[in-house]
């Protein structure tokens, strides 16, 4: 089946609590964090990512927020921007979610059409806490929140008010690699929390 969702990779940032490195290219289970974020997004057409063009296994289309660095909103407001009109639903991934699938992104995509008014779905944990940059949006609803989100650069501000569908998810879907110790245990996670 054609895909009729779009996908916005974010792909920038500083990487600070890892020292500075280009976290999305630090391989786990040798795939780079990107080239896993984008397997999970296999099934959408178009991937925009946003950052700073890298070498990907899959080819992507490249943007960036102006100017770059201006934060996750700014990088999904700048991707949103690439989407083509005749697309209605977008995939909002950041790209240092390790253990994201096709069948992650199927169920925020089920449980959004099961839903003809909500405007958005978003992973949750196990203590309900929302992660926002892991969701299935409908683009409109997403446009309409950007500016004043752009401006405070406050994700759950932005994000909170068009009060998504939470979709449960596993603790492995819902890690991603902000500290050395969480990329130790994306590496080896049957290891414990430090
Ligand atoms: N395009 C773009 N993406 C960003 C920006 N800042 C963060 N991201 C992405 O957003 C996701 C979440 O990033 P964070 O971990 O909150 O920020 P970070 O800058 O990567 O890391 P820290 O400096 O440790 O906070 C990751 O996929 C980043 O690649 C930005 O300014 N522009």
């Amino acid at each position: 089946m054609a895909a009729d969702f779009a996908a916005v990779v974010l792909a920038g940032g500083r990487a600070r609590r890892l020292g500075g490195v280009d976290k999305i290219l630090l391989p786990i289970g040798g795939r780079s964090l990107l080239d896993r974020t984008l397997d999970a997004a296999a099934d959408a057409e178009p991937v925009i990512a946003v950052g700073p063009p890298r070498a990907t296994a899959r080819a992507v289309e490249w943007t960036s927020e102006d100017p770059p660095g201006g934060g996750p909103l700014a990088g999904v407001h700048a991707g949103l921007l690439k989407v083509p009109a005749s697309i209605s639903l977008v995939a909002v991934l950041a790209g240092d979610h390790p253990h994201l699938t096709p069948a992650t992104i199927s169920r925020l995509l089920e449980a959004l059409r099961a839903e003809p008014e909500v405007p958005g779905a978003v992973l949750v944990d196990a203590d309900g806490e929302r992660q926002w940059l892991v969701g299935m949006w409908r683009i409109p609803a997403l446009h309409k929140a950007m500016p004043a989100a752009v401006r405070n650069r406050s994700i759950r501000s932005c994000f909170a008010p068009l009060d998504p569908l939470p979709v449960p998810a596993t603790d492995a879907e819902v890690s991603d690699v902000d500290t050395p110790d969480d990329l130790r245990r994306a590496r080896n996670p049957h290891l414990p929390k430090a």
